[in-house]
Order: structure tokens, then C-alpha cells, then sequence
């Protein structure tokens, strides 16, 4: 009879490494010993120590030989937040989940543990210090939220401690850092095109953006702490900056750091979610036609103009977890990263 080889606990794999969260996690795996098996849908990138598997996560057959000899699995996949394309969402992050979480019991994995998000409680109002226990999203803000909500509940209610899978998701929030493709490219954008003059509300809103290494470092600290015995088992961890700083301030900071003018003209908070709301409707009507994308999304104007952090005590409590980039590093080290982006260049 053929006896089954028990996984190495230093080999592990990262679905979504090709990602800006995925490589930042590869590298940090790397340094500290693991072997890596990355599956995605592109491979951008090559290293030693890493296998790659391209491929579509909703293919379980594409999937599994990613899984072999693997006792811990990280997912951090998914579509951009930025497509409004449903079907994927649901596709991706909610039939692609269920199929990696029967890959990983099919292939004797021990530990998944999830990329979640900080705004699966989100609804576009305040949220200030929110714990793990706020209640999930009833009137999420796009489909993205809508999928990460599913997509979370999925892996945590697969956790069974008897059976040896161990599940857990982490909850980041606003991840920025070198090689983000979305927030610092966004901004630049829209400051280049001179739509960074205004402020939305009256800008002292509270958000948490988290430098990418303190979520790299959440993420390790969860699956090395998550054991049969451990509170960690099938739970939500917010994983932040614990800085909270004003929106505007921090794009302030990003802009004037780059060498654009920080925005400074104020505008109510309800007419841009109004005028938001209209050219969304309006883009959706006219798709057959023709397409465009705006700038000032819904969901964009309602994560500028709302408090929106949270507590990570719990990760402090279970994880041992504690930032290990500070926020005012965090924003150098990004400036510094982008030089093709700066004013001029
Ligand atoms: N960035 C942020 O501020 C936050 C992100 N998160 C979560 O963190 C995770 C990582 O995000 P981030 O690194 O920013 O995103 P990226 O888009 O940079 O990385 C996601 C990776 O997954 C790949 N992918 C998408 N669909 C599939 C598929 N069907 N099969 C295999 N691979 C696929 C993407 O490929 P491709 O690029 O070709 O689509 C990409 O390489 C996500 O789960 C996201 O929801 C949570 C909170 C905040
Ligand atoms: C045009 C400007 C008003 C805003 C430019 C910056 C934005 C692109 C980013 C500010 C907050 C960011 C954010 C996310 C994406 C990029 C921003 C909207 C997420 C939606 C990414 C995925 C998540 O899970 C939550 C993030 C919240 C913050």
C-alpha cells in the first residue's frame, strides 16, 4: 500500500502570487525558509525557490499539482476591485473558493489561510475602530465586497479542527507599498489629469492604509500560530497600520512626496456621491454603446469621504501581531519606489 508523504511544513503555496500582495508574501516566505509553490492566472516574475503554476484557480485539475506535498496554502487571489464585471466576482472569489478549499482537503493540505478584506463590514458609513464582530456588509458597496463576503464565509466555516483542516482569514485594509498596481498608479492618474484639485467632505476623515510588509507579516503570524488548540480556527483578523490617518492627508502626502499639488478646494460629501451615482447609472445604460470608465466611482467617494478603521487588538491578542513598518516609513519607502511616476518624469 502506498503510504501518503506528510507535506513539509516549510513548503507552502500562494494562490495569487503573481499579485502585488502575492510577490510581497513569496519573498518574505522565501527569507525565512519556506519553499514556494505559486499558482496564478500570469507569472510575472521569476525566483529561486519558487515554482510556478499558471492557471485558473476555478480549475480544480489545473489546481492540484500547485497543492502537492503543500501543508499550508495561502489565497490571495482575486479581480481587480476596480472591474464591475459580476460574473467574474462571483466566479473568482466565490466558485473559485469553494474549489480551492476542495483542492486543499483533496491534496491533505493542513492550513488555508485567507486575503479577506477589512471592508467586508463596509456599507459607505462610518466605521470607527470597528472589531471583527461588526456584522457583515448588508448593502455591500459593489460586487467586489459582495464576493469577499461570501469568499470569507466559505473558508471560515470550512475550518474542522477533528478533521485537521485549519482555516483562517486575514482582513487588511487599503494595502499600499512598491509595485501596487492600484491606489498610488490611480492617484497619479487623476492628479495628471487635474482631477486632484478638490477634497471630498470636509477631510478629516479616519482610514487605515496598511504598508504592505505589516500585511505580509499578519499573514505569516496566522498560519504559524494556527493550530488545532488555537483561538485563531476558523476567525476573521483585522491586519492594519494601527495608525489611522486622514484620507486626505495620506494623499496629500503620496502626491506632494511625488511632486503634485496636494488637493485643496472642498466639495460636499453628497452632491460628489450624488454625481458619482448618476455617471455609474449612466455608464451602465450606455455600455452597449460605447464605454467609459469614471474616476469618482461610488465606492471610490464613499472610501474618501467616510471614517473608515479598525481595531486589529485581536491580531495583537492571538497573533503576537504588531506593525512592523510605521506609516510615515511606509509612505517614503512607496514614493521613493515610483520614480517613473513622478510629476514630470
Ligand atoms: N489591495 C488592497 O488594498 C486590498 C486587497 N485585498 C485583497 O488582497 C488580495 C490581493 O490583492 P492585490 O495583491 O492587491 O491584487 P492583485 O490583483 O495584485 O493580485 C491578485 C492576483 O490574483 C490573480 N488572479 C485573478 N484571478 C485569478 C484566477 N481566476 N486564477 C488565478 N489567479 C487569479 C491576478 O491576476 P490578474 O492580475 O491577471 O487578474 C493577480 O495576479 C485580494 O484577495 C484582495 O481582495 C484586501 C484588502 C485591501
Ligand atoms: C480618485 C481618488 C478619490 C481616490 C484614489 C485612490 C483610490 C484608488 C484608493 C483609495 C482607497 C483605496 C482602497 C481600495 C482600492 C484603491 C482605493 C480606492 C480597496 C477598495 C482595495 C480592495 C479592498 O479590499 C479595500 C480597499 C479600500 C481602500
Amino acid at each position: 500500500m502506498a503510504t501518503r508523504v506528510r507535506p513539509s511544513s516549510k513548503r507552502c503555496a500562494v494562490i495569487g502570487g503573481s499579485g502585488f500582495l502575492g510577490r510581497h508574501l513569496v519573498e518574505k516566505l522565501l527569507e525565512r525558509g519556506y519553499s514556494v509553490s505559486v499558482f496564478d492566472i500570469r507569472q510575472s516574475y521569476e525566483l529561486p525557490g519558487v515554482t510556478f503554476h499558471q492557471g485558473d484557480l476555478c480549475d480544480k485539475q489545473a489546481l492540484l499539482p500547485a497543492l502537492k506535498d503543500v501543508s499550508l496554502v495561502f489565497h490571495c487571489a482575486s479581480p481587480a476591485p476596480a472591474s464591475d464585471d459580476r460574473g467574474l466576482f462571483e466566479r473568482v472569489n466565490i466558485q473559485g473558493t469553494r474549489i480551492v478549499i476542495q483542492a486543499c482537503i483533496e491534496a491533505g493540505v493542513q492550513k488555508l489561510v485567507l486575503t479577506s478584506s477589512a471592508s467586508v463590514v463596509f456599507e459607505g458609513t462610518d466605521i470607527k475602530n470597528g472589531r471583527e464582530d461588526l456584522p457583515y456588509a448588508r448593502k455591500p458597496i459593489d460586487y467586489y465586497t459582495e464576493t469577499k463576503i461570501e469568499q470569507e464565509k466559505l473558508v471560515l466555516e470550512a475550518c474542522n479542527t477533528e478533521r485537521g483542516f485549519l482555516t483562517t482569514a486575514i482582513r487588511p485594509h487599503g494595502i499600499f507599498g512598491p509595485r501596487d498596481p492600484q491606489l498610488v498608479p490611480i492617484l497619479v492618474d487623476t492628479a495628471r489629469r487635474g482631477k486632484m484639485k478638490f477634497i471630498i467632505g470636509d477631510g478629516t476623515n479616519l482610514v487605515d492604509f496598511t504598508f504592505v510588509e505589516n500585511v505580509v507579516h499578519g499573514h505569516i503570524l496566522a498560519a504559524e500560530h494556527l493550530r488545532q488548540d488555537s483561538p485563531i480556527c476558523g476567525r476573521p483578523y483585522h491586519i492594519t497600520n494601527d495608525e489611522p490617518i486622514r484620507f486626505w492627508d495620506f494623499m496629500s502626502e503620496v502626491l506632494v512626496g511625488l511632486g503634485y499639488a496636494a488637493p485643496r478646494y472642498h466639495l460636499p460629501y453628497s452632491l460628489v456621491y450624488g454625481l458619482a451615482l448618476l455617471l455609474w447609472l449612466l455608464a451602465l445604460i450606455l455600455r452597449p454603446l460605447f464605454s467609459f470608465k469614471p474616476t469618482f466611482t461610488p465606492m471610490r467617494v464613499a472610501l474618501a469621504g467616510t471614517h473608515h478603521y479598525y481595531s486589529c487588538d485581536r491580531a495583537k491578542q492571538d497573533l503576537g501581531y504588531k506593525p512592523i513598518v510605521s506609516l510615515k516609513d511606509g509612505i517614503a519607502r512607496t514614493v521613493e519606489s515610483y520614480p517613473h511616476l513622478r510629476q514630470g518624469a
